[in-house]
Order: C-alpha cells, then structure tokens, then sequence
C-alpha cells in the first residue's frame, strides 16, 4: 500500500473537493482543470473514442489555463496511441524528438480509462512544456482520478443508451398503429399516442382534460358494455378485448373500438389499448340489415299478390285509380281508408309501384297483427338490451324501408304512446331505436290504411288528430265492392284465371243465373270474400261452368242482410254483434285457424277481433 504523504494529500484533496458536486460534462471539466492546477501541469484532457478507433474526441480539454471546445485527433504518431492500446504512460521529457509532430511538447502522462469489462473507452492525460519528473504522488492521484473519470465516462455512456433508447420507446409509443393510453383509475387521460388521438378525434392539448368514461355514450347497451370493460380489468387483461362504443370527442361521431386495460403494478393507473373496429361493425349492422330484409323478403313472397291487376271499370274504381296515379308521382303520406277487403294492401302496392321509389322496398307492418307492446320495436328496431327480451339488436322497419315506402295496415290499432313516436319520426323524418340514442335519419314514404273511421277514432280520442291529419295529407276511398256491382263479371273471370290452373280445372266461366245471383248479394266481405267464393266454387265444380247457388253465399251473412233489411229497428251494429257471437259460440270462440270464426265470417282474425273490440263481445266466464 501507498503512504499517503502530506503534499499527496492535499493535491486529492483539492481534485476531489473541485469535483465533489459535478456530475457529466461539468465533472471531466472540473476534474482536469483541478488536476492541472494542484498538480502544477499546465495542460490536461480527457478524451473517448470518436467514431474510428483511431481517432479520439475531447470531452474537457485544459490549456494554458483555459478552456478548448470540441478537440479531435487522429492517434497515429501522438503518445496518446499507445495509451489508448491500454497501456499507462509516462514521458517525463523529448515528447517532440520521440513524436515529430507534437512540437512545443516536452513531457507527457497517458492514463486508459476503461469499462467495467475492461474495455478501453478514452484516456485521460497530462501534457506540459516543462518535463515531469516521476513523481510517485502525482501517478497514485492520477490514476486514482482517472478511474473516477473511467466510471463517469461509463454512467455518461449508459445515459445515452436509456436517452436512446427512451427515444425510440416514444416513437414507438407515439407512432404505433395500436392505440395506446395511460390513463388513472379514473380514466384521466394522462398520456394518449397519435393513433389513440386519431381515433377519439383528441387533440394533444386536450389529452390532461379528457376523461375515457365520458367518451361512452349514455345508453343502456353501451354503458353495460363498459361496465363489462371495467370487471374484464379486474379480472385481468381479456384476451380478446372488450367492444366499447364511443363518441369522438370533436364531432360527437359514433367509433366502436375494441379494447383491452391492464392495471399498472402501482395499482394507480391504467395501461390502456385500443383499436378501431368502426368499419367492421359498419359492416355487421349492415349486414344485419340485409339479413332482416332478406327474412322479410321470404315472407313477401310466400304471400301472394296479384301485383300490378287492379281489376275494374266501374267508375268508383276509375276515379280511385286516377287518384292513385296522380298521388305516386308525390312523397305526400295517404291515408287508405275502406272496408275489409276492398283492395286496401294493393292500392297501396299500386302507388309504390308507380311512384320513383318503386325500386326501393315496399315495407307493410300489419299493426293489428302485433301485441302492442312490440309495435314500437317492430316499427323503430331496439339496441341489444333495450328491454327484457331484446338480446340481439334488432332493425326496425323504417330502417328496412329506406328509400322506399313504408306500409302500415290497420294504424288505427296503434296504441296512443307509439303514435306520439310516429308523429315525431314523421315530422322530423328521423328517429331512434327503442334503448338507443343516436339519431337515424330516414327518407321513407308512409301509407297507412284502415278499416276503421279514424275521425270516429279521433272524437273518441283513441287517436291523436295532429298525427290523423300529418297522415291523411291525401285521403283515398276503396269502395265497397256493392257500391261497384258492375265489376263482378270482370273481378269473377279474373279470379277463375288466377284459381283455376292452380286447381287443376278448366273453367270457361260462370253461368248466367249464378252471376245475377252474385251480382244481387251485399258483399260484407267485399272482394277478398268473392274470392274466397269463387275459389270455393272452382274445388266443387263438375263442369267447365261455375254454378253458384244460393247456399254458397255465405248463408249466415245472407241472413244478416235479411234480418237487418226484415227488422227495421235493429241496427247494423247489433245484427252484426249477434251473428258474430253466435259464429264464436259455434266456433267454441276459436277465432282463428280453418275451423275459426273469422273462417266462417270470411274476415281475416285481426279484423274480427277489431270488430269484437268495437261491439264488445266479450268470451263469457
Ligand atoms: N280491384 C281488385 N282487383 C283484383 N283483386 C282485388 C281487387 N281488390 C282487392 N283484390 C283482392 O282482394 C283481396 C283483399 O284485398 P286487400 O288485402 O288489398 O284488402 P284490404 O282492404 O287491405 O283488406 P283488410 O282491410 O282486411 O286488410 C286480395 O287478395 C286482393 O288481391
């Protein structure tokens, strides 16, 4: 071991207390100017590897009492090369006959300075122009500060590494197509990358004021949605991510993301991923809905219509059909009004089909048909959830009927809250799905028909007048088929053409007295039961003529007209009511099916629960 004698010590003591508080660049600095100074040599440098191993950059440089910036040299033919090999040394005096180029150079002392591998980094050395003795005080504080300057040279390397490093972490942060977020637990925003930004429509200024929960919009499918992102982070990450719908922050947009978070191990903040899934979700509704039109599609054409055939030339029939082409040319909503079955569906068939949408979809919701609790969804769709049964998001049909026409048969049945809705969706030609919130524009014609007298209705206060007259914007009548009796020949040889191949029989027609027979009835039915008698009469016939005696009519409804036109004071309503109970009790009040009551009364169920509802008839017990 080393005496440290008394002149040794105060040389490192003035090294070490000129350094005590530099750290870096400042520390190399003051380390070789205390160095010089208590040492008494005039110049002295620390240096590392440039680029090349055969060159050398300063990182503190001490001459003549002063600072040089920015000093670089090549090794070859300077005493500096054989230190920077490795090896400690000393040239007391002739540093410039040994090295030609280094003139003015008397001595010279060279330290390596190496890693903790032992690799050399740089040097530290001492140069003057005064030779310099050994002196074993001056190597022992030399080579004690050059390993000091060693180890700061190392950490100053390590810096760099993490600074790089770092760097390449936050382009990496910043530029990756994931988006990513560091968020607290109560999802405040505290760092969001470009792609997160992009996606929320966030800008970087906005990132401290931004909460993720705000984001989330308040409906009932997208906040259980987030709540079901919020235990997947307490359970631990989710594989396959959560689907969370969004609102941009700048446009209020809808953006579906698909989403995973992972607590952070302070337990404090939240690691938070994302990607926009907005197209393939698009794409799922769309599809969703092409499926709903196709289901309803299938349904169309199982029913059957006669489409364009509008039979008739009586002059009832001639002023409907001539209102029928003057309004499809417009969007105005009609209103159909007329009994059943006098041609109601196919009038309203025949404006679609004659206006400019008929390239578009014809939609008919027959509104008797479905419990009232489920018109509104029927009509508008419901978001997943919605309400206890909804589990799949379902596509209403104003949504179906896009750029078409939409058909409500029997709106008269609409319940008093659905119709406040309608009025609403059809002033403001927009609307939203049952549970949901996002406004869905529309651009869709409405027709509604009924049976009903929707001004009755409205007296009554069954329905509302301001959705009565928004609908009734052009009133069409069908008429009666008894107030066109001249059409029964036209209307019976078109429906022999539309049975008869289908029975498998050939019919030329219907024999004279058959045809003033039916000519003579009232048609309570109208044509849906002309219909249903010829039909019947085609099955039954032996011969290629039709024959329809009188007990083929409807001999029950025969009597109605008997009993009303035979008792003057009962009423239509109450001849009506009696024979509709009488069917029911035959029927053991099934109303529906080929042994019900609307079979017998040749009315379709909904209309006879209507006129049930209207005559209250009521099953006993
Ligand atoms: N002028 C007509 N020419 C040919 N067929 C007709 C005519 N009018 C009605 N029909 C036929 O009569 C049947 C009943 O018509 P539709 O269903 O249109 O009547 P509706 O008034 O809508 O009845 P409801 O009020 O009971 O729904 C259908 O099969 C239809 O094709």
């Amino acid at each position: 071991m080393h005496p440290v004698d008394s002149s040794e010590f105060s040389v490192l003591k003035a090294v070490v207390e000129g350094t005590a508080q530099a750290t870096g660049g400042d520390f190399m600095r003051s380390l070789v100017r205390n160095l010089c100074q208590a040492t008494g040599v005039a110049n002295g440098f620390v240096a590392e590897f440039a680029e090349a191993k055969t060159r050398v950059r300063s990182l503190a440089f001490w001459m003549d009492g002063d600072f040089l910036d920015g000093q670089e040299w090549d090794l070859p033919g300077t005493p500096c090369e054989e230190v920077l090999r490795g090896n400690f040394c000393h040239y007391p005096s002739g540093v410039s006959q040994l090295f030609p180029h280094e003139q003015g150079v008397e001595s010279y002392l060279g330290v390596p300075l190496r890693d903790g591998a032992g690799e050399v980094l740089g040097h530290l050395a001492l140069f003057d122009r005064q030779p310099m003795p050994e002196r074993d005080n001056l190597f022992y504080v030399f080579k004690i500060f050059a390993s000091r300057a060693a180890a700061e040279l190392n950490r100053l390397g390590i810096e760099q590494q993490l600074r790089l490093s770092e760097q390449r972490f936050r382009e990496l942060f910043d530029e990756a197509p994931i988006a990513y977020v560091h968020e607290d637990k109560d999802t405040r925003f505290l760092q969001a990358n470009q792609a997160a930004l992009r996606i929320l429509g966030v800008t970087a200024e906005q990132v401290p004021s931004t909460q993720g929960i705000s984001l989330v919009p308040n409906t009932p499918a997208a906040q259980a949605r987030l709540r079901e992102a919020f235990a997947s982070v307490e359970k631990g990450t989710d594989s396959a991510g959560v689907v969370l719908e969004l609102r941009r922050k700048d446009d209020g947009w809808p953006v579906w993301i698909r989403w995973w978070s992972k607590t952070d191990p302070s337990g404090r903040f939240l690691r938070t991923m994302f990607i926009d899934i907005t197209a393939q979700i698009l794409m799922e509704q769309e599809q969703a809905k092409l499926q709903e039109q196709n289901r309803y599609l299938q349904e169309e054409i199982k029913a059957e219509h006669n489409f364009e055939e509008i039979v008739g030339r009586s002059p009832a029939l001639r002023s409907l059909l001539n209102q029928v082409q003057r309004v499809a040319q417009t969007d105005a909503s009609v209103l159909i009004q007329g009994e059943s079955g006098t041609g109601k569906e196919l009038v309203a068939r025949a404006i679609h089909s004659a206006s400019k949408r008929k390239q578009r979809p014809l939609i008919k919701v027959n509104c008797a048909a479905l419990p009232s609790s489920l018109i509104e969804s029927e009509l508008f769709g419901h978001e997943k959830g919605a309400f206890t049964g909804a589990i799949n998001k379902r596509i209403g049909r104003f949504e179906l009927a896009e750029g078409g026409t939409l058909f409500l048969d029997e709106v008269g049945e609409i319940p008093l809250e659905v119709q406040v809705k309608l009025l609403r969706v059809i002033q403001e030609r927009e609307f939203e799905r049952v549970g949901g919130q996002t406004p869905i524009k529309m651009d869709v014609r409405v027709i509604t028909a009924t049976n009903r007298d929707l001004l009755q209705e409205v007296a009554n206060k069954n329905f509302r007048e301001d959705l009565f007259y928004r609908l009734n914007v052009f009133p069409l009548a069908t008429p009666p088929l008894r107030e066109r009796l001249e059409d029964i020949p036209l209307l019976a040889d078109f429906l022999i053409g539309k049975f008869a191949p289908k029975l498998g029989k050939k019919i030329n027609g219907i024999g004279a007295e058959s045809m003033r027979r039916l000519q003579r009835y009232h048609w309570p039915g109208n044509i849906r039961e002309l219909e249903n008698i010829i039909e019947r009469a085609i099955i039954l016939a032996d011969g290629p003529w039709l024959e329809i005696g009188a007990e083929q009519l409807p001999g029950s409804v025969a009597d109605i007209s008997s009993a009303a036109l035979g008792n003057a004071a009962a009423s239509l309503d109450a001849v009506a009511r009696d024979h509709i109970l009488q069917v029911l009790e035959q029927t053991r009040w099934v109303i529906e099916g080929p042994q019900g009551a609307a079979q017998r009364l040749q009315i379709k169920p909904s209309t006879l629960r209507y006129r049930m509802r209207k005559l209250d008839i009521r099953k006993p017990g």
